[in-house]
């Protein structure tokens, strides 16, 4: 069911320090941040020839990474997201088979445009996973 790593995410506590040192540090092709509010992050992309690093900061009151980022305050891998073809499908086998889907259940536009869900980290072995529809 799941294809290409889509991205891997880092939750990081100062997004200018993370940038530079991906830039500088790192030699990385760095996107521009942008604002995700349906989210609750502010997402810069960190572009590999193989795949992408998500560096997330949090947006507002209750984003969801602020927790996180208390118990990480250096930050932390936050998330991994996998490719499916089809989220409605892949969520209602996951769903009949137990997995938990964050949020209403329902899929949100994400960084990309394009459809993402959640699956709770206790199903997942420790790992808060995103899908998205490509
Ligand atoms: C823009 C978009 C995109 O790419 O397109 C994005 O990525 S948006 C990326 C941001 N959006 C999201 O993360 C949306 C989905 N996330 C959520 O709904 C939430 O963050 C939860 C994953 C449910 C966690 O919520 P919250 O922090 O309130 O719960 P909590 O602190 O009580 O945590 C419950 C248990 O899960 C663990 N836990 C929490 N977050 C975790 C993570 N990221 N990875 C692994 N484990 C994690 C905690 O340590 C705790 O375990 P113990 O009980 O053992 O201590
Ligand atoms: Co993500």
């Amino acid at each position: 069911m799941i294809g290409r790593l889509n991205h891997v995410a880092i939750a990081v506590p100062d997004l200018e320090a993370a940038v530079a040192q991906y830039r500088n540090g790192l030699g990385a092709k760095v996107t521009e941040a942008t604002d995700q509010p349906d989210h609750g992050v502010t997402v810069v992309f960190i572009e590999l020839p193989n795949t992408k690093i998500e560096l997330l900061y949090p947006l507002g009151e209750n984003s969801p990474i602020r927790n996180f980022l208390e118990k990480n305050p250096s930050g932390g891998i936050h998330h991994i997201c996998y490719e499916v073809d089809d989220i409605l499908a892949a969520r209602d086998k996951l769903k009949a088979e137990g997995a938990r889907v964050l949020g209403d259940g329902e899929p949100k536009i994400g960084a990309h445009n394009k459809p993402v869900l959640f699956l709770h980290p206790k199903d997942f072995f420790g790992t808060l996973i995103e899908l998205e529809q490509c």
